[in-house]
């Protein structure tokens, strides 16, 4: 299983966004994880289209996108244009999920299907094997900087279970509340698409990366 660092810029100091950006590519941070907010689906509002047009090209990294965002099928195909690789949409802001991954695949992006900590995670059995990447919140979507809430970890673990039975490998990905003190737990539960804010940007973005690194690369 490869083991993957997405830091999420929510946490970066935007006035240095380039910068801080390349200090998590330099230390090996292949993903790169861009999250979007419309004060609807969550609370918060944060950035959208034309920021991530922007930094499409100064970096080599996949652009791991989470809508946040209600009824997503209709801003698909603007961020497959503003550079989206992988397109994570909300399991309870879709009114048609099938429809909503249809159209990503069919916009050449890998799909993302994503359940917020109060949704059991049994909604995802009949999507196994239809999507790239399954992403678990382990804290309420909406803002960074938040604990982590150990209880969403059952469900990592619950996940991979459902998967290894059908003999698939597809990614989890976990986000929220993960440090270095803690990323142990969210990988020995099975997650393995680390998405790190606070952990990554708040201090020595470089550092920081590197850090993460060092124990994503040594965790067997
Ligand atoms: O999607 C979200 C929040 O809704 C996250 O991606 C946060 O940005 C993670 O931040 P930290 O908890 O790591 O600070």
């Amino acid at each position: 299983m490869e083991y993957k660092l997405s830091p999420s810029i929510l946490s970066a100091d935007f006035c240095n966004l380039e910068e801080g950006i390349r200090q998590t590519e330099e230390n090996g941070a292949v993903y790169l994880h861009f999250d979007v907010m419309d004060g609807v689906f969550v609370p918060s509002i944060s950035f959208g289209m034309p920021v991530l047009a922007s930094i499409k090209p100064a970096v080599k990294q996949v652009i791991d996108t989470h809508l946040m965002i209600t009824e997503p099928i209709r801003y698909v195909e603007a961020f497959a244009e503003a550079g989206a690789d992988i397109l994570t949409v909300h399991y309870e802001a879709c009114k048609d999920i099938r429809a909503t991954l249809d159209k990503i695949k069919a916009c050449g992006m890998k799909t993302g299907l994503a359940i917020s900590p109060e949704t059991p995670v049994e909604v995802l059995k009949e999507f196994l094997g239809e999507v790239d990447m399954f992403l678990v919140m382990t804290v309420h979507p909406g803002f960074g900087g938040q604990k982590l809430i150990s209880e969403t970890l059952d469900k990592v673990r619950t996940l991979r279970t459902m998967l290894n039975e059908r003999g698939l490998e597809t990614d989890i990905q976990v986000d929220g509340g993960i440090y270095a003190f803690n990323v142990k737990e969210a990988l020995d539960a099975g997650a393995n698409v680390i998405v790190a804010g606070s952990a990554v940007f708040k201090g020595n973005a470089g550092e920081n990366t590197r850090e993460l690194m060092e124990i994503l690369k040594n965790y067997e």
